[in-house]
């Protein structure tokens, strides 16, 4: 899978899984086990993500990382968005100097 790719391949196979039986796939079980589940997973993840950096243990960050974005992906499509609409947001940021933006959120 060609790196570039596996984002919006991903996400396909993420859509297909929503007409899966929950005991055919992990991600099939996670959508039937509803929003909250897939929101402490997020949890989980990131709270691993601290751990493996606060290890100084980078293979670990990376393989933690990778558990938070899998399931970061599963909430857009369980909530029926697309890894382009975060990559959009970011896009539209690009170049603008984070305190400048922050400056420009409504309070
Ligand atoms: N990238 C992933 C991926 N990353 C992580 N995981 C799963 O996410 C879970 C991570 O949770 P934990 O580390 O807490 O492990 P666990 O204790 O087994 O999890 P729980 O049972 O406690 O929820 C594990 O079950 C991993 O297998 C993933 N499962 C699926 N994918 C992708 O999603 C596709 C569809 O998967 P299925 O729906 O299973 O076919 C796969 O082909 C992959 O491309």
């Amino acid at each position: 899978m060609m790196n570039e790719q596996i984002l919006s391949q991903l996400a396909l196979v993420l859509e297909e899984r929503k007409q899966a039986p929950p005991e055919s796939s992990y991600v099939a079980k996670l959508y039937s086990q509803g929003l909250d589940t897939i929101l402490k997973k997020i949890g989980e993840e990131a709270t691993e993500t601290v751990i493996a950096a606060k290890d100084g243990d980078k293979e670990q960050i990376v393989y933690e990382l990778a558990d938070l974005w899998f399931h970061s992906l599963v909430l857009l499509a369980q909530q029926n968005l697309q890894p382009q609409d975060v990559l959009n947001e970011l896009g539209r940021r690009f170049g603008l100097s984070g305190l400048a933006e922050k400056a420009s959120r409504p309070s």
